[in-house]
């Protein structure tokens, strides 16, 4: 059987049969009130028996047209009735019918809301007071049904303001509960007119409790109580057991229960009730498919080494996202049609929900060729690897800018996050920008600008020139091709990576407003980074090359391998990877600890197609300052890379993605007591405090 067995069956009920609800029956109610209410009154005698007049009292609150699902229809209309009613009603069409049925009959037909405002005019309360002080404090029958603040009218009723006013106390209430709220679910919703939450049963028998009311009976929709007195009186033989057990049968309730793998079910009611619409569960899971998984399932070594790729690893299209930038340029950006707009849209929201869960995700469709990348990681094989260390030490890192070879064990990662370890295992060779853009152009801002950088705009160490091997200890061809292939790549990947970085702001963007339509948005940066354009970004290329035989390993206890780029978080906006099948080194990230282990330690390992395939699959990885502005909604993840298993040199492109040192960014901090506030500085600004906020941690370890 390869799909699950799932069927109901029925519980024992504790649900008592034999009490009022045995004479349910409808005339114009919705479940079997009429009958109920018909039942209730013959208990309980009139007030004033004693004289001639045998008037009953009853109030509905939200009483439509007077017929339409009406708990007081049945008690108002017939030709000899004793009762006389108050229905009030909000809405403008109904009380037009409500007066034309109830006003030739008697009865008082008031045109208003009904606030949980006590200190309003349009309160129960003051209703009651002023607009119908003919009706006896302690009436007979007290019907609410406004779909809101029900609870706060009873409330109010019972409990007046100040305690100079009498309180009303009905001889019966029937009462709206939300009957989607299970049984020991005690809901009380705000106390605002423009809110419609219901209240739960519980919350409700609380609040009678409180006042002296006993529950008597329920209906699907409706709860009915009477005063203790009249309880004790009338009610006791029939109704024995007022327990909210046995006196309600959960029949709309939705439940949730969880797989071991992590998928969410629902169980019971998968209508949304006052919408009709199905509830959707996919809409309602926590982790995508791919990522579901036991965590404490035995790992056999199989599993972990060949199935980590297909199981754990979706590749996300960004086609959308990559076509769309070409024809943005022509500008076409307006008639985008609807449909391309989901599309975009969908994959926007896709690469989000990857990024949100581990902050790393793989994509494809990014337009990239597969000639551009195989030439890009060939070229670098042939620098970083097999070129003579001398070809290398021909365009040596000279200034902070670091553009050019950075030889092995030169570079220390651990600094990133603050903490002391030996240098990297790794050789590096980089390029960057070096043009910057027309800043100048922007006559009125140039000054503020400098003073911000504190230096001219080009001192940025972003925007530096390129060194590149000497073509004298190197030969032409070789030196030519190294330089072409980096240079195209890098143009290539930038463009790519611009439209990666839009779909991720897009997509946290949809996110937030969909979870707070009505807030304003705190990711104003997100929105000038997804529509700037790219001319003057600092995006820097690393080539880095690992190879086999590591230097850290005497010094080591047995046992321990010392990873060869330490534990990390990237500094920028994202990084873009790619690497060849080369096995002497394995890029890990930190797991995520809600499905692959709880283990604090565990590390995944990231892996690529040993080739690249003909639509190139890159690995993206949120880095600082995005996380940052997305107020931590996207993870920059911590990641390392171990020795692998094998002997075969491992080259890595690796693109940071930067901004323009001048952008103004916007950091939204939320405090532990509510309180938001910002901070807006440039991106400049922002990578020079976040290296100095490292390397200060790694003075004070020092002391
Ligand atoms: O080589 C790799 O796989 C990644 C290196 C890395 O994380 C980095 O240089 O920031
Ligand atoms: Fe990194």
């Amino acid at each position: 059987m390869s799909t699950p067995a799932i069927r109901r069956r029925t519980p024992k009920s504790q649900r008592r049969k034999d009490g009022l609800i045995q004479y349910a029956k409808d005339i114009t109610s919705q479940n079997g009130e009429d009958g109920i209410i018909e039942a209730i009154f013959q208990r309980i005698p009139p007030s004033n028996t004693n004289t001639t007049n045998t008037t009953r009292y009853c109030v509905d609150v939200g009483a439509w047209d007077g017929k339409h699902l009406s708990n007081t229809h049945s008690l108002l209309t017939p030709p000899d009735s004793c009762w006389q009613g108050v229905l009030i009603e909000a809405d403008p069409h109904r009380i037009h019918d409500l007066k034309q049925l109830h006003e030739p009959l008697g009865n008082l037909c008031i045109h208003s809301t009904v606030s949980s405002n006590v200190n309003s005019e349009n309160s129960l309360l003051y209703i009651l007071q002023h607009r119908a002080n003919h009706v006896p404090k302690d009436f007979d029958f007290l019907s609410i049904d406004v779909d809101g603040s029900d609870y706060w009218l009873l409330h109010d009723i019972w409990n007046p303001p100040t305690s100079k006013e009498q309180t009303y106390r009905p001889k019966v209430v029937c009462i709206e509960a939300n009957p989607t709220m299970p049984n020991d679910l005690i809901y009380i919703p705000p106390r605002n007119d423009t809110i419609r939450h219901g209240s739960s049963l519980a919350a409700l028998v609380e609040l009678a409790e409180q006042n002296d009311y006993v529950l008597i009976e329920t209906t699907i929709y409706n709860a009915f109580f009477v005063p203790q007195e009249i309880y004790t009186k009338h009610f006791s033989e029939l109704v024995p057991d007022t327990s909210i057990e046995a006196l309600r049968e959960m029949t709309m309730g939705t439940s949730i229960y969880q797989l071991y793998d992590g998928t969410l079910k629902l169980w019971g009611c998968k209508k949304m009730l006052w919408h009709n619409m199905p509830m959707d569960e996919a809409k309602l899971q926590v982790l995508p498919p791919q990522k579901r998984s036991f965590p404490f399932a035995p790992q056999t070594s199989s599993m972990a080494e060949s199935a980590f790729f297909k199981s754990t690893s979706i590749v996300v299209d960004m086609s959308a996202y990559c076509k769309d930038s070409s024809s943005q340029q022509q500008g076409n950006e307006k008639e985008e049609s609807q449909e391309a707009a989901a599309v975009k849209r969908e994959c926007a929201s896709e690469i989000v929900r990857q990024l949100k869960y581990d902050g790393f995700v793989l994509v494809k469709g990014t337009g990239m060729s597969q000639q551009v990348c195989q030439d890009a990681l060939d070229n670098t094989h042939a620098f970083l690897q097999e070129a003579d260390e001398s070809v290398r030490r021909s365009c040596l890192t000279k200034d902070r800018a670091r553009r050019g070879y950075s030889p092995m064990c030169t570079e220390n990662f651990a600094s990133l996050i603050g903490e002391d370890g030996p240098n990297d295992l790794v050789r590096k060779f980089r390029i960057g920008p070096t043009t910057i853009a027309e800043i100048g152009a922007q006559t009125e801002r140039t000054e503020e600008i400098s003073a911000a950088s504190s230096g001219t705009p080009s001192s940025s160490p972003l925007h530096s020139p390129n060194v590149w091997p000497s073509s004298e200890v190197w030969d032409e061809h070789s030196s030519t091709a190294f330089r072409n292939a980096t240079e195209t790549y890098y143009e290539r990947i930038c463009k790519v990576s611009h439209s990666i970085v839009q779909a991720i702001c897009h997509g946290i963007m949809f996110e937030e407003h969909q979870s707070n339509p009505d807030q304003q948005s705190t990711l104003s940066s997100l929105q000038a980074i997804a529509s700037k354009d790219i001319s003057d970004h600092t995006s820097i290329l690393t080539l880095l090359g690992y190879r086999k035989g590591t230097r850290h390993k005497k010094t080591q206890k047995k046992r321990h391998v010392h990873p060869l780029v330490a534990a990390h978080t990237d500094v920028g906006v994202i990084t873009v990877l790619l690497f060849d099948g080369g096995n002497s080194a394995l890029l890990q990230r930190k797991s995520s600890p809600t499905n692959e282990n709880n283990d604090e330690d565990q590390w995944t390992n990231v892996t690529l197609p040993p080739m690249v395939p003909e639509d190139p699959i890159f690995v993206v990885n949120i880095a600082d300052c995005l996380s940052e502005l997305s107020n931590n909604c996207l993870p920059s993840t911590l990641h390392r890379v171990m020795p692998g298993s094998g002997v075969s040199p491992r080259n890595c492109l690796a693109l940071f993605v930067g901004l323009q040192p001048q952008e103004m960014l916007h950091f939204h901090h939320d405090h532990d007591n509510g309180q938001q506030d910002g901070t807006i500085m440039t991106y400049e600004e922002w990578r020079k405090r976040r290296i100095a906020k490292s390397q200060a941690v790694l003075e004070s370890n020092k002391k």
